[in-house]
């Protein structure tokens, strides 16, 4: 507050200049008149003589009634344009008859003809107002409690800080309510603004203050708490407000709530009032449709308290509020409870909270700015906005403690159904994996590792998600069990294996008479061969995996199909590096070994050696004490063939091999390739049951009936059981080689399953493809900076494919790269051109042909396409061409040393040292060292180099000469100075 004119505190409080005049000189206070200025001081003086004189506006005939309006505006929100400006308007209205207990007001209402003397009644009244107030309290202090205990039972400890912020808002709020409130008599209203307390009086009573001296009841009832009441607080500054889209809400309190109210003191009975109307509020925005139409005309909010009700007038609460009222209306640190009207508005600890919408501002908040105790500010009722929009989430509790979820992983994930599994923003995904050292996209897939890895990370738990396996989705698909069926003895699945030319082919063709190595272009087998003999003593079916290292893949998947080994180890030749690959894949896969000692024919035959050598890589053969038999043999003659087959057929015999002959066909593909005038040829092994023509086929990713059958010999065949290899036509595609193999009966349930795995396959390639971990990254950049060798890929099988794949791409270096940017079986075509032309890829055709159009498309554009038969040619010419890229190696080559015998100066070369060459030669134009005790001081180029007083280009060993460093004078008496010479040198892979 501050000093104010006369004049300017009467236009604010609405009173004619004189009557103010009047007043202030009643008051004693004197002033020159209507422009001079009054202090705080003399305000309230003037204020304590008006509740003095107590004197009522109006009296109506026998009635008194009391109206209050103010209004105030208040901003909430965060400032600027969100920020929301609320117009309040506080309107009181009340009705008393003089001389009637304020008990009895209602019935003084219908029978206002019983007045009661005041000064005898005033006494006994604020009695019995004392002691229903404190009923009140009581009853509001039982309930507070109960509440408090359910609460703390419930244990909502956050809920309760909550609370009691909404409370500390609620307070400030009621707190605004209440400023008029102290008005000291029912006929002044004391507006409670920035610079005065000041009494209203009403224009047309002449004298309103001293004309009613009839004290009433109510007069006693309002100023109960004088001092209190009058204390000024700053109002923040009328506003024009804005339009802000309104949500008008009326809310009707029920005349019960009049009636529970009714003996209450007016400060009670607006609490009541306001915590009705706060209760009623949010129910209503609670009922109110979730999308609000802004209405353009401003809704103030307006509460209407005739807390004096009568009869056949029934107390009403009104309450407008704009577009969201926030229920900031609340008592401050009293509690009311108003059971008929369900408002439940309690204090600090365990009060009812109220969670309305509230980005408009404070509705039904009165007047704005006080807070409790006084002194309030503006800002401490302002409403935070995000505060308010978390008052504006209905049961919405913002969690304090982190939540961990638990997913689960499939096989490949993309990063925002990951986000979408965590209820997180992708960019926090995306953040978390390149602190994790990996750049990803909102759209790319990860795999499985890597999701579980970030969901860690980010600190919720991940798991696998368990995925139906192949046997279990095919079970559920097919809905059967091979165990239903009977098994029987099944021939044995043999694997050679050895090292090149140890002679495995030559052993198989032996068995089988025919002479596959000799058909073999380059003399070594390209592929996985199976082939099913029958001999004399017994059916075997073996498969002939090559020995080259390039095919080691191929060997594995051998190795996981079989049931015995032949390790096949040359006599002549001992262990060798694929032996002892054979030994490993052997003991990896836990297949039986028979060891067979070829070439004994041979002359240098060493058996012991060879028996010494497999002992020193743990194979313990019967013949030093072990358990792995051993068959001494002749590819070449067939000694000894008859007594491995034996050995073969007894080691079957030990393992029981079964399978059950009339199920469906289950087995695995060996090779597979697409033939000209074929399709897709698949060389299936049936591992149980019996494949059959017209059986719906499903391998892999790929499905179809089988077309036709053939064996080994190219024989078409109508069936093939257990253990036997048949060459299937009929397949959509070419299958992978490995591919698991069953025979379904339902087309489309074959078609669903090799479409999920054909998705599966996608994801995980994709997953592959995309995942860069940050060590990448820069492999990457390093790579960029590395020669490549692009190389494009035609084969006549898959497996060599992939042979040759992996040993091209295993030839890259750090500076020379081999990419392989395409790959695949069959013949070259023309678009197989236009990729290599487009990425300038060197074409290799394995075995394969180019076909017209393609050949005049290499012609016309310069491709060239190199044709192989065999792979270490391949391997060598992709070699000598890496090497062709290979940057050539520097090497200094030492030239020449000379000795510092003495250190002249001279005056054109400044510092000349006096040398003898003690080796070589030095020449002018080479680089040299200085060196000092052998080590390097400097390194340089010579300034000039001097023979007597001539400039020489080359001083030989044993000869004197004058040498001047470039750029360096401190070269001492019993230096070297070493002449070099820097040389490039062609490098090879
Ligand atoms: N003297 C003699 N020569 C043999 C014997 N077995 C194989 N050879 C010869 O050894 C060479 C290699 O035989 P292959 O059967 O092609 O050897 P491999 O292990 O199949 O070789 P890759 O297919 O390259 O892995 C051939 O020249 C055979 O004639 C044998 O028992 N005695």
């Amino acid at each position: 507050m501050s000093d104010i004119a006369v004049k300017k505190l009467a236009e604010i409080i609405n009173a004619p200049v004189e009557v103010l005049l009047k007043q202030l000189q009643d008051a004693g206070i004197h002033v020159d008149g209507p422009d001079a200025w009054i202090t705080d001081a003399q305000k309230f003086k003037l204020l304590a003589h008006i509740r003095q004189g107590a004197a009522p506006v109006s009296t109506g005939g026998n009635k008194i009634t009391i109206k209050r309006r103010s209004t105030s505006e208040m901003t909430v929100g965060a400032g600027g344009a969100r920020s929301k400006t609320v117009s309040v308007e506080v309107r009181h209205k009340k009705t008393f008859t003089p001389g009637v207990k304020p008990a009895e007001q209602s019935v003084a209402a219908e029978a206002p003809s019983s007045p009661a003397p005041v000064a005898s009644a005033s006494a006994p009244v604020a009695g019995a107002r004392l002691s229903r107030t404190e009923e009140l309290a009581r009853q509001l202090s039982a309930e507070r409690q109960a509440r408090e205990s359910a609460v703390q039972k419930s244990g909502q400890d956050r809920r309760q800080q909550e609370n009691k912020r909404m409370e500390r808002q609620a307070a400030a709020a009621t707190a605004a309510v209440a400023t008029p409130q102290p008005a000291p008599t029912p006929a002044v209203t004391a507006v409670v603004n920035e610079v005065a307390v000041t009494p209203v009086m009403p224009a047309s009573a002449p004298a309103p203050v001293v004309a009613v001296t009839t004290p009433v009841p109510e007069v006693t009832v309002a100023v109960s708490k004088p001092q209190e009441s009058v204390k000024p607080v700053a109002v923040p500054p009328i506003k024009a407000a804005e339009p802000a889209p309104p949500m008008p809400v009326t809310v009707t309190t029920s005349t019960s709530s009049a009636e529970l109210t009714e003996n209450l003191s007016a400060r009670e009975q607006r609490e009541v009032v306001v915590a009705a109307a706060r209760e009623e509020a949010a129910t209503a925005l609670k009922r109110r449709p979730s999308k609000l139409k802004p209405k353009p005309a401003l809704a103030p909010v307006e509460v209407v308290d005739v807390s004096e009700p009568e009869p056949e007038k029934p107390v009403v609460a009104e309450v407008v509020v704009e577009k969201y009222p926030e229920a900031a209306v609340a008592s401050d640190d009293k509690r009311v409870d108003k059971k008929s009207s369900k408002a439940k508005v309690t204090g600090r600890g365990g009060r009812e909270e109220l969670h309305v919408p509230s980005t408009g501002g404070g509705g039904g908040g009165g007047r704005p700015g006080k807070k409790k105790g006084g002194g309030g500010r503006r800002d401490a009722f302002k409403p935070d906005s995000r505060q308010q929009q978390n008052n504006a989430k209905h049961g919405f509790e913002k969690p304090t403690a982190p939540v961990v979820k638990e997913i689960e992983i499939p096989t490949t994930i993309v990063v925002s159904d990951l986000a979408q599994k965590l209820a997180i923003r992708a960019t926090d995904i995306i953040k978390a994996m390149m602190k994790m050292g990996m750049m990803m996209t909102i759209n790319q897939a990860i795999d499985q590792d890597t999701a579980i890895l970030v969901t860690e990370e980010l600190g919720h738990k991940a798991k696998p998600m368990q995925e139906m396996d192949d046997a279990a989705l095919l079970a559920a698909m097919i809905g059967q069990d091979v165990t239903d069926y009977e098994s029987k003895p099944r021939p044995p699945v043999v694997t050679i294996m050895g090292h090149v030319d140890h002679g495995k082919t030559s052993l198989l063709d032996y068995i089988r008479k025919t002479r596959v190595a000799a058909g073999e272009a380059g003399g070594i087998t390209q592929h996985i061969g199976a082939y099913h003999v029958d001999t004399d003593h017994g059916t075997v079916t073996f498969l002939d995996t090559p020995g080259h290292q390039a095919f080691t893949q191929m060997r594995e998947r051998g190795a996981k199909v079989t049931d015995i080994i032949i390790l096949i180890v040359a006599a002549d030749d001992g262990v060798m590096p694929q032996t002892k690959e054979a030994i490993k894949h052997a003991k990896a896969a836990g297949v039986p070994m028979v060891v067979a000692i070829n070439k004994i024919d041979k002359q240098g035959a060493d058996i012991d050696r060879v028996l010494s050598e497999l002992s020193q890589h743990e194979v313990n053969t019967e013949a030093w004490g072990g358990d792995v038999p051993v068959v001494q043999i002749s590819a070449k003659t067939g000694q000894g063939i008859d007594a491995l087959l034996e050995t073969l057929l007894l080691v079957a015999e030990v393992q029981e091999l079964t399978a059950p002959v009339d199920a469906p066909a289950t087995g695995h593909v060996i090779e597979a390739s697409i033939e000209k005038g074929r399709g897709a040829v698949a060389t299936v092994l049936v591992r149980s049951g019996t494949l059959r023509r017209g059986d719906l086929l499903l391998c892999g990713s790929e499905y179809g009936r089988v077309r036709a059958m053939f064996d080994e010999t190219g024989r078409p065949v109508k069936e093939a059981g257990p253990s036997i290899p048949v060459a299937v036509l009929g397949l959509s595609a070419a299958p992978e080689a490995g591919d698991e193999v069953v025979v379904l009966n339902d087309e489309r349930k074959a078609r669903e399953i090799a479409e999920l795995r054909r998705e599966k396959q996608r994801d995980t390639r994709f997953a592959a493809q995309f995942v860069s971990k940050s060590e990448d990254f820069f492999t990457q950049v390093k790579a960029s900076e590395r020669a490549q060798v692009n190389v494009l890929i035609k084969a006549d099988v898959q497996g060599s494919v992939e042979a040759l794949r992996t040993e091209l791409l295993n030839l890259s270096t750090d500076e020379v790269e081999v990419r392989v940017v395409a790959s695949g079986v069959g013949g070259i075509s023309a678009s197989d051109v236009d990729l290599a032309m487009a990425s300038k890829a060197t074409m290799i055709a394995f075995n394969v042909r180019t076909d017209a159009t393609a050949r005049k498309t290499a012609a016309d554009n310069g491709v060239t396409i190199r044709y192989y038969s065999i792979i270490y040619e391949v391997i060598d010419d992709i070699k000598a061409v890496m090497s062709g890229l290979l940057s050539p190696e520097v090497r200094e080559v030492f030239v020449g040393l000379a000795e510092v015998r003495d250190v002249f100066r001279s005056s054109a070369l400044g510092q000349v040292a006096g040398c003898l060459v003690v080796d070589g030669a030095m020449r002018r134009s080479l680089p040299i060292r200085v060196l000092r005790d052998n080590v390097v001081i400097f390194n340089g180029e010579l300034e000039s180099l001097r023979r007597h007083r001539d400039d020489v280009k080359e001083v030989h060993m044993g000869t004197e000469c004058g040498i001047a460093v470039k750029d360096y004078n401190d070269v001492r008496k019993g230096d070297n100075i070493e002449c070099y010479e820097r040389i490039e040198v062609a490098r090879k892979i």
